[in-house]
């Protein structure tokens, strides 16, 4: 654990995960309340039913970093990325404190909906198309908040959306309709329509999830790039190895609580993920990279 670590508990660095009062800012990589680059959201929460799902979330990401947002299934990561893209409104917290969701220091809650989508792209998990679109129309839609209203595509809107496609590594697929393809081809569509939105800030649910192990690389290292133009990327994630060898930053969420957050060297530990995720965790140290490897093992 670096000597940055901080906790705002008397507990040991990296203890005594599991409540709001435990969350552990840990590196070189997390980012703290007066820090207003990037993304910085505060106190979101959201409920339905009366279940509180999402219980006063403080999540930040550096600009021109890649971050992850990990935790275990019901842990409340795609709630968050929806309320942090604007597609769920936020509830008001236990103590009715408003949430707050800043974007560069603009406050994304507070802007009208094209405006939002010309700053932000949502790459949902199992996003469908039912529409009988080609993969080249699909990805044009992404091009929408950017052009007035009722207009058709102009020629750089082609080309934007052609690029996109190509940095997806779905040049080929160009014509073919969108319903023809397999799981994986339609979600590198679907990081292409984000792409041709041309956002400053990328919000993704499990991009890698459908993808084998070599397209799941080429997304990471898309995202890697991105972040290198600046792009502030956050991405829920299942696959911690995934993380540990892409990410610069990561948040754990545990029933809708964040636990933990910071460089994946000191909150990729068995202290913070034993305790969320009900495993025996080992880490070892990459010989190349340096990042951490994990192995799991069932908790006796
Ligand atoms: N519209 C809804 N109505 C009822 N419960 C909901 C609704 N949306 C989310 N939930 C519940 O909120 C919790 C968090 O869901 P969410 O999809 O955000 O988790 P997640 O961390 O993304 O999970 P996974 O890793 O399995 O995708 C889950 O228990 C889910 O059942």
């Amino acid at each position: 654990m670096s000597e940055t670590t901080r906790t705002t508990t008397d507990a040991p660095s990296g203890v005594g995960v599991g409540g709001p009062q435990d969350v552990v800012e840990v590196g070189p990589g997390a980012t703290g309340p007066q820090d207003a680059g990037g993304l910085d959201a505060r106190r979101v929460s959201w409920s339905v039913d009366g279940r509180l799902i999402l219980d006063g979330v403080d999540c930040t990401a550096p600009t021109g970093a890649v971050s992850g947002l990990l935790g275990p299934n019901g842990s409340g990561k795609s709630t968050l990325l929806r309320v942090l893209a604007g597609v769920r409104a936020p509830s008001a917290g236990a103590a009715g404190d408003a949430a707050q969701v800043r974007f560069e220091g603009t406050d994304l809650l507070a802007l009208p909906r094209r405006r939002r989508a010309r700053v932000l792209a949502l790459v949902e998990q199992d996003a469908s198309t039912d529409l009988p679109l080609s993969v080249l129309d699909a990805v044009l839609l992404g091009r929408i908040p950017h052009r007035a209203l009722l207009a058709g595509d102009s020629a750089r809107d082609r080309e934007v959306a052609t690029a996109a496609l190509a940095r997806a590594g779905m040049a080929a697929f160009a014509d073919r309709e969108v319903a023809t393809l397999s799981g994986g081809e339609r979600q590198r569509v679907h990081l292409a329509r984000a792409l041709a939105q041309e956002p400053a800030l990328l919000l993704l649910d499990e991009p890698t999830n459908h993808l084998d192990i070599a397209a799941q690389l080429d997304t990471m290292r898309v995202l890697r790039d991105l972040a290198h133009d600046g792009v502030t990327v956050l991405a829920a994630l299942h696959d911690l190895n995934l993380a540990a060898q892409t990410c610069d930053h990561v948040v754990v969420l545990a029933d809708g609580r964040v636990v933990a957050a910071g460089d994946v060297r000191d909150v990729l530990v068995p202290d913070v993920l034993d305790p969320v995720y009900g495993v025996r965790s080992d880490v070892l140290v990459h010989p190349r990279t340096g990042r951490p490897v994990l192995t799991f093992a069932p908790q006796d």
